[in-house]
């Protein structure tokens, strides 16, 4: 038996038109209905768009690894994405990806060694800091100390730059507005609402903040930008600022490296962020399995720094993060498209249809799993199909991040862990909101009283 963390009531039958757009304007979490976590696949009609949901394990795996050349990532995820990224590698396709792709993995080969386990460990350190300046027994709002201290640990990986804490909080702000807003926007779309309302209804207000995030990731490249020769840090940045592009034996663009380090912001702090907030109330609820982690924690290493050992050797924390990521992934669903007419189970999709695979529904999948909404970490105890389970992605678009996520994630947990013990405040309920993100409109309110 596991305990059951909240998640939104699904609504016994599909909703209609209007309350579909009401809904979905929220957070696509509030449209999804009974039927949608039992079948394979299913189709959503729109005035502007026709989408095909794929739950179904070997079609999964057509689209993301077999035939993933016919499958490649939506038009409109680009064109939503696009005020902040740029034209960069989470949504880009073929030759473009190809050639980004191949930029950045070097860049992430680094991530396994130590100076970048050092940083982390740092930033770490800072938000234990942070935690130690509340009186004892504080009812503290954990989301916003979990974002920053993932945007911070992006901010020393990839620019060897702490985040301050004034900054932090306007980059941090505006991209919540730009999260919301996106999401609306793509509502507004599917409903053919006309660009001049769009622009009245909050694309204006989502443009701007885009323009707040790049500008302050842009006030912090430029002048290595600028001055790349003398460029002596070992971070991300500096190997994006010596690449040399093959083909036109040129270096990137300023434009060109701000878009990759804005993506790398975005993919990397906000999922981060998103999966701690979630692991944190899951062992808030769950007290038995925190104490179980935090036992292995203190058997590990009880008041030292934490190696990079240390942390490999979690291997009941790791299962604890891997639950959390399947009852909450972050990104709950994959946005593609049909490349040509084709057909997927016995639905005829057009050329051009969207294709969704969420793994919101697939981790929890009556078919796929014994107690689906239940948290237990033991399931990972067991090797998991991939096609059941795919919190970081799967085939070839595969999450970059995932070695440099995971290592974060237990470095973070096992500090808070080894001196706090954490309680849900009496009565609080997270309200599940599906944006770009899987996140909780109203934070994560957690007591956390110091171990003696
Ligand atoms: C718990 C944390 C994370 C989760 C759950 C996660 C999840 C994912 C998923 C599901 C995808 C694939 C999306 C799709 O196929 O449509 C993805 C792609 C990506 N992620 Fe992550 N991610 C995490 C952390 C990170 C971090 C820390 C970084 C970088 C510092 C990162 C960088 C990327 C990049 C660059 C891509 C695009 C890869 C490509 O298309 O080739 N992610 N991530």
């Amino acid at each position: 038996m596991g305990v059951c963390p909240f998640h939104p009531k699904p609504h016994n039958n599909k909703a209609g038109l209007i309350t579909t757009f009401l809904l979905k304007r929220r957070s696509w979490l509030d449209g999804l209905y009974v039927k949608s976590y039992k079948m394979r696949s299913g189709r959503v009609k729109m005035p502007g768009f026709d989408l095909f949901v794929v739950n179904d394990p070997n079609e999964v795996r057509k689209i993301m690894i077999d035939n993933v050349k016919e499958f490649p990532k939506s038009d409109l995820l680009h064109e939503l994405l696009k005020p902040l990224l740029g034209v960069s590698i989470f949504t880009t396709n073929g030759e473009v990806w190809k050639k980004q792709r191949e930029l950045l993995r070097p860049s992430f080969e680094m991530t396994r060694i130590s100076k970048v386990f050092d940083l982390m460990s740092s930033a770490a350190a800072d938000m234990m800091d942070r935690f130690r300046k509340y009186e004892d027994g504080s009812i503290i709002e954990v989301d916003e100390h979990m974002t920053f201290v993932t945007a911070d640990v992006i901010f020393r990986t990839i620019m060897s730059a702490k985040l301050d804490e004034e900054k932090g909080k306007e980059i941090l702000h505006a991209f919540v507005t730009f999260q919301e807003e996106t999401a609306r926007t793509a509502i507004r779309k599917f409903f053919c609402v006309p660009q001049w309302l769009s622009n009245i209804l909050g694309e204006n207000k989502r443009m701007k903040a885009g323009e707040i995030i790049r500008q302050n990731l842009s006030n912090i490249i430029k002048p290595r930008y600028d001055n790349y020769a003398n460029d002596t840090h070992c971070d991300i940045l500096s190997s994006l600022l010596h690449t040399i592009d093959a083909d036109s034996n040129q270096r990137f663009s300023f434009e060109e490296i701000l878009d990759q380090v804005s993506m790398l912001f975005l993919a990397g702090h906000e999922t981060t962020a998103s999966s701690l907030t979630w692991t944190l109330y899951c062992l808030s609820l769950d007290q038995d399995a925190q104490q179980k982690a935090y036992n292995e924690v203190i058997s590990i290493n009880k008041d030292g720094k934490f190696s990079i050992s240390d942390i490999k050797n979690m291997r009941y924390l790791t299962n604890v993060f891997k639950e959390a990521l399947r009852l909450y992934p972050p990104v709950g669903f994959f946005a593609r498209q049909s490349k040509n007419d084709t057909k997927i189970r016995d639905k005829v999709l057009k050329k051009g249809s969207g294709v969704v695979v969420a793994p919101w529904l697939i981790h929890r999948h009556e078919d796929f799993w014994d107690a689906p909404h239940e948290f237990r970490p033991d399931r990972h105890n067991d090797d998991i199909p991939k096609e059941k389970y795919m919190p970081f992605g799967l085939g070839e678009r595969i999450c970059i991040g995932q070695g440099f996520a995971m290592q974060e994630a237990i470095i973070i947990l096992a500090n808070i862990l080894r001196e706090f013990k954490l309680e849900l405040k009496d009565g609080f309920i997270p309200d599940v909101v599906g944006r770009l993100t899987v996140r909780s409109a109203n934070g994560m309110m957690i007591k956390m009283t110091r171990r003696q």
